[in-house]
């Protein structure tokens, strides 16, 4: 049984033990394209994808299940080198209208983004990391994104705060890209001028 067939099988849930850590050579690779139109298996993996980010921020099921809390996976963290990812991110900062984004994005593409750069206060931390890593992780404090939803239709989304951060982080692993290779070694909490701290 391939990991893709145990993942899509019907009555799994993504766990903890699908999730691939640092080391995996798969989280250092580029992830290939979807082609279109979007084969059912991706649809079904990406459905999967945002269901495991459901269960993890449901504090009944991530205990059931033993879940870290998450608010984006990528692919590549099932060990599935393909450019699709899933978010779900509660926002409830009282300042933005209080809009949730909860989309499984297939070929995601930052297309345009801010000067300014933007970072969480309080460090990031990744499913496929099971070490807490300080220091500031510098990212675009806005971000334009292109991608394809699971109807098939191209679409656009402006981002900005926590949403944008997370959005980055999964893109990155897209990539090959871990969080922690944005940190400064020398200075974690070096700050260039005009860098958002977000709350
Ligand atoms: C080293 N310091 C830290 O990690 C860190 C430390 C403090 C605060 C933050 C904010 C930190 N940072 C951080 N916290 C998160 N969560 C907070 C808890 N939450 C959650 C947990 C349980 C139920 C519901 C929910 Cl909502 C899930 C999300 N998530 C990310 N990231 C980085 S971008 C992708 C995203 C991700 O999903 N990672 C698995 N970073
Ligand atoms: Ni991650």
């Amino acid at each position: 049984m391939t990991i893709l067939n145990e993942l899509l099988e019907e009555n799994h849930s993504i766990n903890m033990d699908d999730i691939i850590r640092e080391g995996n050579p798969t989280l250092r690779a580029m992830a290939d394209e979807i082609s279109l139109p979007i084969e059912k298996e991706w649809i079904t993996l990406g459905e999967k994808m945002l269901e495991f980010l459901r269960n993890s921020q449901d504090p009944v099921k991530s205990e059931e299940m033993g879940l870290r809390g998450g608010v984006g996976i990528a692919a590549p963290q099932l060990d599935v080198s393909k450019r699709i990812i899933a978010v779900l991110v509660p926002n409830d900062d009282l300042e933005n209208p209080a809009s949730l984004i909860e989309e499984i994005l297939y070929n995601p593409k930052i297309i345009a983004h801010s000067v300014q750069k933007a970072c969480l206060k309080d460090g990031e931390g990744c499913l496929s990391v099971d070490r807490e890593i300080q220091g500031f992780v510098v990212r675009y404090a806005r971000i334009t994104v292109q991608y394809t939803n699971k109807d098939g239709e191209t679409k656009k989304i402006k981002l900005r705060g926590y949403e944008a951060i997370v959005v980055q982080h999964e893109i990155d692993h897209l990539n090959g890209v871990m969080f922690f290779d944005h940190i400064n070694e020398l200075e974690p909490f070096k700050l260039e001028k005009g860098v958002l701290v977000l709350e």
